[in-house]
C-alpha cells in the first residue's frame, strides 16, 4: 500500500524528440497527493508535450511515469483514465449542443465504460444516478445554472468550469489542465482560481500549465519551469521570479 506522503505522480527522466529536435530533454518531476504544480516556461519550452506525453498521447522515447505507485508510461490514455489521471483541454472540447449535465455525463463514461467498469462503483450504475450524481458534482462545484442548460449558451467561463467538472466526472486523483485560463477576462481568471484550489482542497491533486503567471501563483503550491525541454527550476512561485536562469529564459523569450 502506498503511503499517504508518497508522490501521487512521480514523471522520472522523460524525453522527446520530434524529427531529430529533443523537445522534452530529461524531465523529472513530483505531485504529491493533493499537490497542486504549475508547469510552466516561455512558449516552445515542451509544456504541452510533457502533458501528452502524461496523458498518453505521444509515446515516451525516454524515462517513466508513475501514478500512484502503477508504471503508466507505456499505457494507451484510456488506461491512464483508468488509473486515476483526467485532463482538460486548452480549448474547450465540450459537447455545444448537449446539456451542462449531459456533458458531464460523458465525463462519467469516460470511466464506466469499459472493463474497469467492473471495478468502479459507478459502472453499475443506472441511469437516473449517473444524471443524479453527474448534477450532484456540478452543485458540488458551485455552478450556479440549470444543469438543463445548453452549454453554447452559457458564457466561456462557466462553459470552463464545466469542462473542468466533466474531468472530475472520472474521480481522477490527478487533473492535469492545459492552459485553463486561456481566453478568460480578469473576473473569470480569478473565479476560476477560487474553483479549482476549493477542487483541490477536496483531495484532487492539480498539474496545470498556464501562462497566466498571477493565476498560477494564486492556484499553485510549487512550480516546475522548463526552457528548452529542460527544467531549469523546481519550488516556489516566489524563488522562480527571483532565479536567475528563470528571469533569462523569459527576457531571452521576450527579447526574441
Ligand atoms: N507534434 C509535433 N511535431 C513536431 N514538433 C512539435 C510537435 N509538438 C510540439 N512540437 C515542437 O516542440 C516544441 C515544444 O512545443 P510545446 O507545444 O510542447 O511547447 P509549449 O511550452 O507548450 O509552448 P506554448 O507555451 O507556446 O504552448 C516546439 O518547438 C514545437 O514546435
Amino acid at each position: 500500500m502506498p503511503m499517504p506522503d508518497e508522490a501521487l505522480l512521480t514523471v522520472a527522466g522523460i524525453g522527446k524528440a520530434f524529427g531529430g529536435l529533443r523537445v522534452v530533454d530529461d524531465v523529472s518531476f513530483t505531485v504529491p497527493r493533493g499537490g497542486r504544480l504549475g508547469l510552466i516556461g516561455p512558449n516552445g519550452a515542451g509544456k504541452t508535450t510533457v502533458f501528452n506525453l502524461i496523458s498518453g498521447v505521444y509515446p515516451l522515447d525516454a524515462g517513466t511515469i508513475t501514478l500512484d505507485g502503477k508504471a503508466i508510461g507505456t499505457l494507451p490514455p484510456r488506461d491512464r483514465v483508468l488509473a486515476g489521471m483526467a485532463r482538460s483541454f486548452q480549448n474547450i472540447r465540450l459537447m455545444p449542443h448537449l446539456s451542462a449535465v449531459e456533458n458531464v455525463m460523458l465525463g462519467q463514461q469516460a470511466r464506466a465504460s469499459g472493463l474497469g467498469a467492473l471495478l468502479t462503483p459507478i459502472g453499475w450504475m443506472p441511469r437516473g444516478r449517473w444524471r443524479r450524481d453527474a448534477e450532484a458534482l456540478l452543485a458540488e462545484a458551485g455552478l450556479d445554472i440549470d444543469p438543463g442548460d445548453v452549454v453554447s449558451s452559457l458564457p466561456y467561463g462557466i462553459r470552463k468550469k464545466i469542462e473542468v467538472v466533466r474531468a472530475l466526472a472520472s474521480r481522477p486523483k490527478l487533473l492535469l489542465l492545459d492552459e485553463p485560463a486561456a481566453g478568460l477576462n480578469p473576473a473569470e481568471t480569478a473565479e476560476l482560481a477560487r474553483f479549482l484550489r476549493k477542487i483541490a482542497e477536496g483531495g484532487t491533486a492539480l498539474l496545470v500549465v498556464e501562462h497566466d503567471m498571477g493565476f498560477v501563483d494564486e492556484v499553485c503550491d510549487r512550480v516546475v519551469v522548463l526552457n528548452f525541454g529542460k527544467r531549469i527550476y523546481e519550488g516556489s512561485m516566489a524563488g522562480a521570479r527571483a532565479d536567475a536562469l528563470v528571469r533569462e529564459a523569459y527576457l531571452g523569450a521576450d527579447a526574441a
